[in-house]
């Protein structure tokens, strides 16, 4: 692809309306990770272009954009994605403690058949050749952009009423296997997608007592890590 310089110049940077600050704040602070409330109306091809060009926007390292999407509304395909989690989530609760066992398996940790859309989220590191401006010393830094894309989704999909979850519970084979992702191919996500007219208000880890917010002034540090 030839790289000719785009036109565009610098624009004002003025700070938002109070209104508006307050929305991304409340898309910040409401956004949830959906497993169990999607709706079953399928989401319009417009709200999903919406979301995907949100993901698009998003910052990457060199200006990458190593992100791909493979849009999964087959319900055979889902079928066999939550196969495979079901498998990868037996060997998951074996991983933890006798104590834990029991509320580990009690969580609902994705939403694959009951989101009417998924959305695998790829990585390709050859998206912008051998070497890539800021990743010359961090190859990791092409996942990191495509996680920013993700979050880019994830907040724009609160906007819009749509819930997002995030599902990690996989053997990469089983899910490159599914949808024939060639082996040089990182997979980052797979997002189940719906409407929803519930969210929780605190994270759903939170509010079944498996994890909570850690104070966030534990995790500020001034000049020097460790130091307050
Ligand atoms: C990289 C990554 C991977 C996963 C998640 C998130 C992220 C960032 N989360 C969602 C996660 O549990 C959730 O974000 C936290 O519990 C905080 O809750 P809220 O997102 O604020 O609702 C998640 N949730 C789940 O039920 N099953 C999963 O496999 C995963 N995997």
């Amino acid at each position: 692809m030839p790289n000719q310089p785009c036109r565009g110049g610098l624009a004002p940077a003025a700070p938002f309306s109070p209104d508006e600050r307050d929305a991304v704040y409340k898309a910040i602070e409401t956004r949830r990770d959906v497993r169990d409330q999607f709706l079953p109306q399928p989401l319009p091809i417009d709200v999903v272009a919406r979301l995907l060009r949100a993901a698009h926007a998003a910052p990457s390292v060199g200006f990458m954009q190593p992100w791909s999407f493979i849009l999964v509304s087959d319900d055979q395909v889902k079928e066999r994605a939550w196969q495979a989690f079901s498998r990868a989530n037996d060997e998951a609760a074996a991983m933890f403690p006798d104590a834990q066992r029991d509320r580990y398996r009690s969580l609902k940790l994705e939403g694959i058949r009951k989101a009417p859309l998924s959305i695998c989220v790829t990585c390709d590191p050859d998206r912008a050749g051998p070497v890539v401006l800021g990743r010359t010393h961090n190859p990791r830094m092409d996942a990191f952009s495509t996680v920013c894309a993700i979050q880019n989704l994830w907040l724009a999909a609160r906007a819009e009423g749509v819930g997002v979850g995030w599902v990690s519970i996989f053997r990469d084979e089983d899910v490159r296997e599914l949808l024939g992702i060639p082996e040089r191919i990182e997979i980052i996500a797979w997002l189940c997608l719906g409407y929803v007219d519930a969210l929780y208000e605190e994270p759903e880890l939170a509010v079944k007592g498996w994890r909570q917010r850690l104070p966030l002034d534990e995790l500020v540090f001034h000049d020097r890590w460790g130091t307050r």
